[in-house]
């Protein structure tokens, strides 16, 4: 069972050869001290699970290469430094690289965190080596085995058992929603509500509303009282999705309630008080976000007390194979029905570049899984991207028969709806028996 591996990099002698000492007996498998004083390059590609890093004047570009590899999402950090303000080192450590600790280093401390790696890196180890045979590590609600996803689960813990708000950003379909779901669950607000609300498909007129919650007869429509997310959430977890596409007064009015934890329900002179913790999300730049002003600085700073960074399915290496037989095995067992896959296919699946990420992988396996009778080869996997350049090109998916369109066009509605089979049929102007019946003769039947 492999150990992890530790790089000291420290100008001062007495301090490296201390970390090293610890190291060894704390189990790491190999310490390793930057005595050749490595190029900023070659450490922010380094091989190592571990770094300790002394910041000096010497090595101040070092932590600029660091924050550009993005190796603090898969890699631990300590730093030492003598604590002159730097807002690269603030960067990442707002960004979950590990730990800061000031000079004079209080050893005690630094040992504490060198065993907690270790500790925590050879216990995945261990996972790794079981799963890698059998199934994919399952860490909250997230599925991955890969060591940025393990990097991630280690964040999610940290941040968890705190009352920070958090900002998750990340492509679109990484994910980020689980990861709020996670955060809550691990956290001390697990047994109150969370409340997921997409800020981008509030309606302007109903946003106040929404947030906030009316009175009966505060505008024409309100019949009854009614409780915004706000209330909703109490005690909780409140996820704003695609918070930059909030409207800016609105982000004025969020801020607010964030800075006082008041609100007001539409039509009511009674302040409330908001005891939630607001995870956010977004799948744009938050930093380019405020630069083409749509998103207020202000509110990104309250949001971002903890920036989390989701990484594309394309990072995850081999979780990308992990995950297609996952999401097969589940429908398989769902379906009371196993299908299999090629080896060709699950190439296919391998080299794709997935810009819907594991959505796009989810609905692709399922589409699959439809159109197979019994084992999935190439043939059956059509890519999110695919289908739109064909249907933009030309309504149809060439080759293909009357049976199969069918089978795709009921899959795409019951996955635009969630499932709901009353809203799919609308959608696809049948009954819903109707729908049934042909989910009966594809035996497709939806959970
Ligand atoms: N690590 C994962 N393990 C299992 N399923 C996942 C994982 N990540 C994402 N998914 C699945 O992918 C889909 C998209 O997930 P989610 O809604 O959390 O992504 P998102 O980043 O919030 O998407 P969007 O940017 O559209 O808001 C869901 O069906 C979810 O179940």
């Amino acid at each position: 069972m492999a150990t992890p591996s530790l790089l000291v990099k420290a100008s001062d002698k007495k301090l490296a050869l201390q970390i090293e000492k610890i190291a060894n007996n704390a189990g790491y498998q190999s310490v390793e001290l930057d005595l050749q004083n490595k190029s900023d390059k070659d450490l922010a590609s380094y091989p190592t699970d571990v770094f300790f890093i002394q910041i000096n004047e010497q090595n101040n570009t070092l932590l600029d290469s660091l924050l550009k590899s993005h190796l603090h999402f898969y890699k631990d950090f300590i730093f030492v430094s003598r604590g002159e303000p730097n807002p690269t080192l603030d960067e990442l450590m707002r960004q979950g690289a590990g730990y800061h600790f000031r000079e004079p280093v209080d050893i005690e401390q630094v040992k504490e965190v060198l065993v907690d790696f270790s500790a925590e890196l050879t216990e995945n180890n261990h996972d790794i080596e079981k799963i890698q045979s059998s199934n994919i590590d399952q860490f909250g609600l997230l599925t991955g085995s890969s060591q940025v996803m393990r990097k991630l689960y280690r964040t999610i813990r940290r941040v968890a058992g705190s009352e920070s708000n958090v900002l998750i950003q990340g492509e679109s379909g990484v994910g980020k929603e689980l990861v709020a779901h996670t955060i809550h669950s691990q956290s001390k607000r697990n047994l109150k509500p969370f409340i997921a609300v997409n800020c981008g498909a509030l309606t302007p007129e109903l946003i106040d509303s929404e947030l906030f919650g009316h009175l009966k007869g505060s505008f024409t429509g309100a019949n009854r009282d009614h409780k915004g997310i706000f209330e909703q959430a109490q005690g909780g977890t409140l996820f704003l999705d695609e918070v930059t596409e909030m409207p800016l007064e609105q982000q004025v009015k969020l801020l607010r309630v964030l800075e006082t934890g008041e609100f007001r329900p539409v039509g009511s002179q009674k302040v409330k008080f908001a005891d939630v913790r607001i995870v956010a999300a977004t799948n744009r730049n938050p930093i380019q976000a405020i630069e083409t002003g749509i998103f207020r600085e202000d509110l990104y700073f309250r949001l971002a007390q903890f920036p989390l960074q989701v990484p594309p399915l394309r990072a995850r290496g081999n979780d990308i194979i992990e995950l297609a037989k996952h999401f097969l095995a589940y429908r398989s067992s769902e379906e009371n029905c196993v299908k299999s896959i090629t080896d060709h296919a699950l190439e296919k699946i391998a080299s794709h570049t997935w810009p819907g990420n594991v959505r796009e992988l989810r609905h692709t396996v399922e589409r699959a899984f439809i159109l197979a009778e019994n084992l999935i080869d190439v043939d059956h996997l059509i890519f999110d991207s695919e289908q739109q350049e064909t249907e933009n090109a030309e309504g149809v998916p060439s080759g293909m028969s009357l049976d199969e369109l069918e089978k795709i066009a009921i899959q795409q509605a019951l996955e635009d709806n969630q499932g709901n089979k009353t809203e799919a049929a609308a959608q696809l102007g049948i009954s819903v028996k109707t729908l049934y019946n042909k989910l009966e003769k594809y035996s497709a039947v939806h959970q």
